[in-house]
Order: C-alpha cells, then structure tokens, then sequence
C-alpha cells in the first residue's frame, strides 16, 4: 500500500480497463478520439499563436506598418477559433469523466450490493475503511483525474513535438539543455517526495472520511446522545478525529513547501534562459527582436511540458494515494483480480474457497431443517452452539430463547447466511421466501407505502390492503397522521420503536413469506399489541421462528428451543393457545 512505483500504474490500468473494455467501450472511445482530435487542432493553434506573436513584436521594432496589420488580422482569425475549440475540448472532457463516473459507480454499487459484501465489508474488513467515501469520493476523483491527467500528458507531448521544431529552429543548444535539466528534475522530485506524499495523501483521505462519519454518527443518534448528555464527549471525539486530519495536513504542507520551493527555483530558469542565447544574434543584428519573444514563448511551452511531473506533482501523488484506495476495495468486492496474487474477496462463496476453515453447508429445499449445525464466531474464536437439529415445518412456529450472548441471533444469522463459520448444513427455501425482522427496527428512507413495502416494492398491494395491515398491526391512522400512503418522513425519528416494531410487522402479514425470522420483534411492545400481532401472524401461512426473553412468547408458538451457556440446547413441544 502507499507506494509510489510501477505498481501504481499496474493498479490504474486494472481498475481503468474495466470501462474502457466495457458495454460502453465505443462510445468512449469514440469520444475520446474526438478530444484527441480537438487537442491536435489546439496544439496545431498555439504554435501559430506563438509565432504571430513574435511576428507582432518583429513588426513593430521594424516599423513596418503593413506586416503589422497583417499579423494582427491573422491574430484575431486565429483566436476566433481557439475559443471555442479550447471550450469544447475542455466541455467534452468532462463529459467524458462524467460517464466513465456514472459507470464506475454504478458498477461499484451493484457489487457493493451483490452477495451481500457489504455487510462482509463492514463487519470484518476494518482494514477497508470508509468504503461510502470510496465509492462516492475516490471513484469522482479517480474518473476526473485520470482523463485529466492523460489529457495533460498528451497535450505536453504534442507541445514538446511542436514547440521543440520551433525551438530547434532557434538554437540545438537549447533544446539539448532543457531535455537534460527537466530530466534531472523529474527524478529528483520523485525520488524525493514520490514516497512521503503519496503515504501522506493515502492517510489524509482516510482521515477525512473518518472525520466527516463521526459527524454523521451523531446526526443518526442525535436523541441518544442528547439524552445521555454526550455533547462534550461527542465533541471531543469530533474534534480528535478533526484534529488528526489536521496533523496530517500540516505535515503534507510541509511537504509541499519544500517541493514548492525545489519547483519555483526550478521553474525561474526559462524566463531568463532564452533571452541569453537568443540576445548574441539580436546584437549583430542577424536575429529580429521578436525571436526572443518567440523563443521564450516555445522554450516555456516545452519546458513545461516536460516539466509535468514535477509541477504537477502534489496532484499526482494524491491521484496516486486515491488509486490504492480504489484498487483494495476493488479486489475485496471481487470487482477486478488482484494483479499481486492477493486472496482478498470478500464474498462468502469465494471465501470458503479460499480459508481453510469449516462452513456452514446451505441447500436449497421447501422446509428450514437444521442438520447437524455447530455455529461459531465469524473468527472462530468460540463456539455458541453445538451439533443442533432441528426441522420447522410449513405452518409451524418454533420459539429461541437462552441467556444473553448465548448465540440467538448468531443461529438467525447463519439461517440468513450472514455468517457461516462453523459446520453441519442448514437447508432452507430461497431467501426470497423468508423475512427477517432483526432486532433493531429497519425504516428505510422514502413513503410510507415504499417503508410498508420493504423489501419488494413491487408487489401489487393496493391502499385497501396497506389499510387493513395498519389496522391488523393496531396503527389504523398512521396513514392520515402523515397525509397518507405517499408521505416521505424520517421514520426512525418520527414513529416510537413500537410503532417501528409494528410497522415493521406489517411487512409480514402483507407479504406473507414462507418462512419469518423475528428477533425480538415485539420487545418494545404491551403484552396486548403482542398477543394481536401474533395472532395476526398465526392466522396467515408463514411458519415462524422468534427470538425473545418474555414467557409470554411461549403461548404463540408450537415448540421452543432452549440454548444454554455451555453450548448445549433442547427442543421441547409448547401447548399453543392462541390463534388456533
Ligand atoms: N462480529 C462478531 N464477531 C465475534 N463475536 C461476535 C460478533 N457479533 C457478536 N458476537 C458475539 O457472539 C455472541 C452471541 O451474540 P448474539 O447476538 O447471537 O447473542 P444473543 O443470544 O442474541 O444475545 P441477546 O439476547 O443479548 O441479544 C456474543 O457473545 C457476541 O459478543
């Protein structure tokens, strides 16, 4: 990681040729040759700028009237087009960052999404830190910077073709001296601070992530923290995590005064340069004053060009740091195959593979039947449950209860998949046919309707139905309490956890799956809501599985499963009395 050699330009081709191989290849490609041919056109504009220019000069130290209306009027032709070619060079490059971004980032969403790697991601890879700002900042940067860049380099070595003709011209020396001088500058400015800005670039985007996501914690726990009267803990956190991004700034600016004052020291010699060499000729009289112009002018354009990894350096090297970001979150969502032999999916599938360790067996099958399932800690650092079977029959009900931390809602994470350390196989239908409701609430962010709807908000439920779930789960006005089925709210602010629970209930009884996980749904519920609920739930085809503390689960439910701290458990049958 951080390193600022050959890799780098390996890592870059290795995210960067998955569009420019993509669906989308063509028209890419297609506008990127025409920006190639506007920057010819551009660059094909500057030398007769330049030369006009010394023209002008020549014109006038001769007093020569004529040739000076002359090349005022080429001039002024001239610049009629190298406007707007300049406008729509620069236009159609960003459009071009613009789609690549598009694409990037939808592909960087779908596979954030796909197997579920972002809960991989964000539960055990704390080395991918901040994978948010990797995919809405780092892919923008990388998109924009890359066709910048390249466009930059392209453009230097058109003007070092065109503007050393010029030059050559004037005097070999010249040319010969600015080859040699921007050489050893470029391997100077690498050598020297190629390492320590790229490692401090890479640090300073970690660090403004975690900056910004501690910012974001609080607004999501505003009430918590307002009433454990956290302010002055929260603040200094914020401010710790400012602060740290602070440092390393501070250490990266000086960095860059040093590279800052090794560049301007460097850069003042063609001002001067040129108009040494030329001035000889000048004072025989056998060279016009406005070669000197004209000199500088190309002398300028080529030195420049050749000094682009210098001037650009500090950009470079935080393109360079954004890149390495990009190409480990990359390789850990499988998005592209590590160059370097790295096993770094993070994909369950893809994982067994490649760890030595024991997992969960999954087939598919009508029925949930546990065989055999001994479940540990994704780590496999202890075991919580030990050789369990059990089968949960179409229509039945199976309650989970044992001390807290025994395991209950790890065994409903390795039903989901979500964890799968440990052995024996659990069959199950496809996850389509179960619902979790997991301990905390989930209220997604949109209407009331789309929050009913969760997870599959294209099933036909009209109003009617919404209605009557509402009322099923005692919410009966909740839709005229916020102006109906389309209000948008902040539902987790907005309704009680119980009214949470409830709503989240609802999901249930309107979709109806084969199979429903409920992991202390009804917690935060009266006894009387909870006996509705589930005698609601009773009335409906879906076999169901509970987790929670409260005896008076047991009345609702055809069997329970008692998980102990010794990993032990035992499966009994319960007298179900109600909703039946
Ligand atoms: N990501 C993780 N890595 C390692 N251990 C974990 C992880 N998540 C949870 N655990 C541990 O696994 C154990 C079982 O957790 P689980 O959430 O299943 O308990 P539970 O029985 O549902 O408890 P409660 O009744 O308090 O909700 C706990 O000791 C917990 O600390």
């Amino acid at each position: 990681m951080q390193r600022f050699n050959f890799q780098i330009f390996q890592r870059f081709w290795t995210i960067a040729k998955t569009y420019w191989f993509s669906n989308e290849k063509w028209k890419a490609r297609g506008l990127l040759l025409l920006i190639v041919i506007l920057l010819l056109a551009y660059t094909g504009l500057s030398v007769v700028l330049n030369n006009q220019r010394g023209e002008l000069i020549s014109a006038l130290s001769a007093k020569n009237e004529s040739r000076f209306w002359q090349t005022v009027i080429i001039f002024i032709g001239v610049l009629v087009i190298y406007a707007p070619l300049l406008a729509g060079y620069t236009y159609l490059r960003d459009r071009l960052g613009l789609a690549w971004r598009r694409w990037l980032t939808t592909d960087f969403v779908q596979r954030y999404f796909a197997d579920r790697a972002f809960y991989q991601i964000n539960q055990f890879r704390t080395d991918i830190d901040n994978p948010d700002q990797r995919i809405a900042e780092d892919v923008k940067n990388f998109t924009q910077e890359s066709l910048t860049l390249a466009l930059v380099l392209s453009d230097s070595v058109l003007e070092i073709i065109a503007f050393s003709g010029v030059l050559l011209g004037i005097s070999r020396e010249l040319v010969l001296f600015l080859l040699g001088y921007a050489i050893i500058g470029t391997l100077a400015t690498v050598g020297v601070f190629g390492q320590p800005l790229v490692r401090l670039n890479f640090e300073q985007l970690k660090r403004e992530a975690n900056f910004r996501f501690s910012l974001v914690r609080v607004r999501e726990n505003a009430e918590a923290i307002a009433f454990y009267q956290g302010e002055a803990q929260e603040s200094t956190q914020v401010n710790n995590r400012f602060m740290a991004a602070f440092d390393n700034y501070k250490r990266l600016l000086g960095w860059e005064l040093g590279l800052n004052g090794l560049t301007n020291a460097y850069e003042f010699i063609p001002f001067i340069l040129p108009a040494l060499v030329v001035a000889p000729g000048i004072f025989s009289g056998d060279v016009e004053v406005g070669k000197v112009s004209e000199a500088q002018g190309a002398f300028i354009r080529v030195f420049f060009s050749l000094n682009l990894i210098v001037a650009r350096f500090q950009s470079l090297s935080a393109f360079g740091a954004g890149i390495d970001r990009l190409y480990d979150f990359a390789t850990s969502l499988g998005h592209v195959e590590s160059s370097e032999g790295l096993a770094d999916d993070v994909t369950t599938q893809r994982q067994e593979k490649k760890s030595g360790h024991p997992v969960i067996g999954f087939e598919a099958s009508s029925k949930l039947t546990l065989d055999n399932v001994t479940l540990q800690t994704p780590n496999y650092q202890r075991t919580l449950i030990e050789a369990l079977s059990l089968e949960l029959d179409a229509q039945s009900s199976l309650l989970v209860v044992g001390p807290s931390g025994c395991g209950k809602s790890s065994l409903m994470r390795a039903i989901a998949g979500l964890w799968n350390s440990g052995t024996g196989t659990i069959q199950r239908p496809d996850l389509e046919h179960l619902l979790f409701l997991p301990q905390k609430p989930y209220m997604i962010l949109g209407s009331l309707r789309q929050q009913l709807l969760y997870p599959y908000p294209d099933i036909e439920i009209n109003d009617t139905q919404l209605k009557a779930a509402l009322k099923q789960v005692n919410l009966p006005d909740l839709d005229e309490r916020f102006g109906g089925f389309d209000a948008e709210e902040e539902w987790s602010d907005v309704l009680s956890l119980g009214e949470q629970q409830r709503l989240s209930f609802a999901r249930v009884l309107l979709h109806e799956p084969t199979y429903t996980v409920l992991d202390e749904a009804t917690s935060a519920l009266d006894r009387d809501n909870e006996k509705q609920l589930y005698d609601h739930l009773a009335a409906t085809k879906t076999a169901y599985l509970s987790v929670g503390h409260r005896k008076s689960l047991e009345d609702y439910h055809s069997s329970i499963l008692r998980l102990a701290e010794d990993h032990t458990w035992k499966l009994q049958p319960l007298a179900k009395e109600s909703g039946s």
